[in-house]
């Protein structure tokens, strides 16, 4: 399994830039990547990345996307002037030329391509590329919205032939509809294409019949472009992750692609002029992180849109941060998303209905009472947490955002428990198949145990031979508690007797919200009724009727695929966000192998 996440900057690409009064076009400035990439360093992301050089692209690998004609009228402006250059960018709809812009652009080309060759190669196991000009609106034959080459979808048809890919996703989560990639690929069922983009009912630039739920591909292609239409702004965290939850994940997961690329703008955060929504920076992480569980890790995040400087590069850090493998944040904001958002989701899956299994069985008709949000009709803002940023007009707006997000991620960024796995290793055969990451702990002593039991856990401790078993998770749990490491992993012959002692001993010591996921049949169901406890029980028999609650979910594990996906929605949507410590008990071995795998990765 590789390992590592390449970082892809090149400073070259800040000479792009407008030479005359464009107020369309002014926001698409060198300082967006210079912010970010100082930003990256400021958190010491920079040094734990693998740094991989940009390259030009070749006019060869440009050609796979684009028309020569398009090729030589870039060529042609390297040689003009101000007044030439003004006058062949107003042959394109919101585009300008600068002299470097085409060996920026053939740049931006050549690092995408660099971060495909490092991640398919084995160098890395992912990476990010900050580059422009970007790339989503570009077409075969023309320049459009600050892109003049398609730096994505020149990744992809590249990574089809090198590779011999037959499987890619490209998830575009920024705010604009990427028309250029839909164009390219819109009949091509090997490249799964997704979009979210403000829309407002076909108001919004590029107001585009074709950007609505129902352009789903062509002819073979049919079902493989995916338009998700936000029809309000103010779209906050709690819609991209049904977004993803009830749209993207369970089609990714059925198409299980075998390269994912992300056209990443971050022109979908808050604070941003274009987008105008209120999503916050560590959602990325969120996003990225649900990516990383595709084509074996294999994800390029390639920088499109993003012009709030501080919304941009901090949401920029946020995703490198979870490529890096850091734990992703709590989450903030609402829970539930707004009507509007969901009537775009039910949209866009009855659409996709025909073309993927997972949209015909599942029905999502329970979204309509989650939403907590009756406001829908106004246009403005909805997370009350930014009732004042909702609209960021001019100048002070801007830095009433900046304010809030210095704020906003100190919580969130700080502070991180060290990336560490406890486990107790009951031989010593089975120490060498830790990762060196792992920290081995001793056992909690017999003594200790068992003034524990007596105190607080006689009722679920029947017999003395369970105690042995106790001393493993308990130490490993204690671990996590107080924060020593991150998660942990214990083998216990009497699950059911640990969880619910681990249970009982996290609430005990504070913990609100633990979450636990129990599979396989469990001799006793834990008390779950005090609310700070929820329980995700997936097994051979479903539960009586009568043991499901609200706090109790018991699955089928036959059917467990997307429905357990929906049930940690479900789970979020109703505010349990869990202080989720991944605690692995196995009550045989056949799931303690399962466990050992997980060890080994
Ligand atoms: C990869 O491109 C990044 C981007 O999608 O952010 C570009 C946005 C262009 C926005 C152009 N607005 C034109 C408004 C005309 N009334
Ligand atoms: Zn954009």
């Amino acid at each position: 399994m590789a390992s590592g996440t390449a970082l892809i900057y090149d400073e070259e690409m800040t000479s792009h830039k407008l030479l005359w009064n464009d107020p369309i076009c002014d926001i698409e400035v060198p300082e967006r990547l210079s912010f970010s990439y100082e930003q990256l360093k400021c958190y010491h992301l920079v040094e734990r990345c693998v740094c991989v050089p940009a390259r030009e692209g070749s006019e060869e690998e440009i050609l796979l996307v684009h028309s020569s004609e398009h090729l030589e009228v870039a060529k042609s402006t390297q040689t003009m002037n101000e007044e030439e250059l003004k006058r062949v960018s107003g042959n394109y709809d919101a585009f300008f030329f600068h002299p470097s812009t085409y060996r920026c652009a053939r740049i931006a080309v050549g690092a995408g391509l660099q971060l495909v060759d490092s991640v398919m190669s084995g160098k890395v196991c992912n990476g990010m590329a900050l580059v422009r000009p970007p790339g989503h609106h570009s077409q075969r034959n023309a320049a459009n919205g600050f892109c003049l080459f398609n730096n994505v979808a020149i990744a992809a048809e590249y990574a089809k032939r090198k590779y011999g890919l037959q499987r890619i996703l490209i998830v575009d989560w920024d705010v604009h509809h990427g028309q250029g990639t839909q164009y390219i690929f819109e009949e091509d069922p090997s490249v799964l294409y997704f979009s979210w983009h403000r829309y407002e009912h076909q108001e919004f630039w590029p107001s585009l019949k074709e950007s609505d739920y129902d352009a789903v591909g062509l002819g073979r292609g049919k079902g493989s472009n995916i338009n998700l239409p936000w029809n309000k702004v103010g779209m906050g965290n709690s819609d991209y992750l049904a977004a993803f939850f009830h749209v993207l994940l369970p089609v990714a997961f059925e198409f299980d692609p075998e390269l994912v690329l992300v056209s990443s703008g971050y022109d979908s955060g808050i604070g941003d002029p274009e987008g105008q929504m209120n999503a916050t920076p560590d959602v990325f992480a969120h996003l990225t992180h649900f990516l990383m569980q595709l084509a074996n890790g294999k994800l390029c995040v390639i920088l499109e849109g993003g012009y709030h400087l501080k919304s941009l590069s901090e949401s920029v850090c946020m995703t490198v941060k979870t490529l890096l493998g850091d734990p992703v944040p709590q989450i903030t904001g609402e829970m539930a998303p707004c009507l509007s958002a969901i009537e775009s989701i039910q949209n866009v899956r009855a659409a996709h209905k025909p073309y993927w299994k997972c949209l015909m069985y599942e029905d999502t008709s329970f979204l309509q009472n989650l939403s907590t949000k009756s406001h829908l009709l106004e246009k403005v803002n909805t997370n009350p947490s930014t009732e004042h940023e909702s609209k960021i007009t001019n100048k002070d707006e801007m830095v009433k955002v900046e304010r809030f997000l210095e704020l906003h991620m100190k919580n969130i960024l700080f502070p991180v428990p060290p990336i560490k796995t406890a486990a107790t290793i009951e031989s010593e055969a089975s120490a060498h198949l830790l990762p060196l990451s792992v920290r081995v702990v001793k056992e909690m002593d017999m003594n200790e145990v068992k003034a524990l039991v007596s105190a607080f856990y006689a009722d679920l401790v029947k017999e003395d031979e369970t105690l042995l078993s106790l001393g493993s998770m308990l130490a490993v749990l204690d671990k996590i508690l107080t924060k020593q490491v991150c998660n942990g992993i214990a083998e216990s012959p009497t699950a059911s007797v640990s969880v619910a002692v681990a249970l009982r001993h996290s609430v005990r010591f504070g913990f609100q919200r633990v979450l636990c996921i129990f599979v396989g049949d469990m001799e006793i169901i834990p008390n779950t009724e005090d609310g700070r406890i929820l329980m995700i029980h997936i097994c051979e028999k479903q539960q009586s009727e009568k043991t499901n609650s609200k706090h109790y979910i018991s699955l089928n594990w036959k059917e467990v695929r997307f429905t357990f996906i929906r049930s940690l929605v479900y789970v979020r949507m109703h505010r349990f966000e869990e202080n989720f410590s991944s605690c692995y008990f196995s009550s045989s071995r056949r799931q303690s192998h399962s466990v050992k795998r997980v060890r080994r990765r």
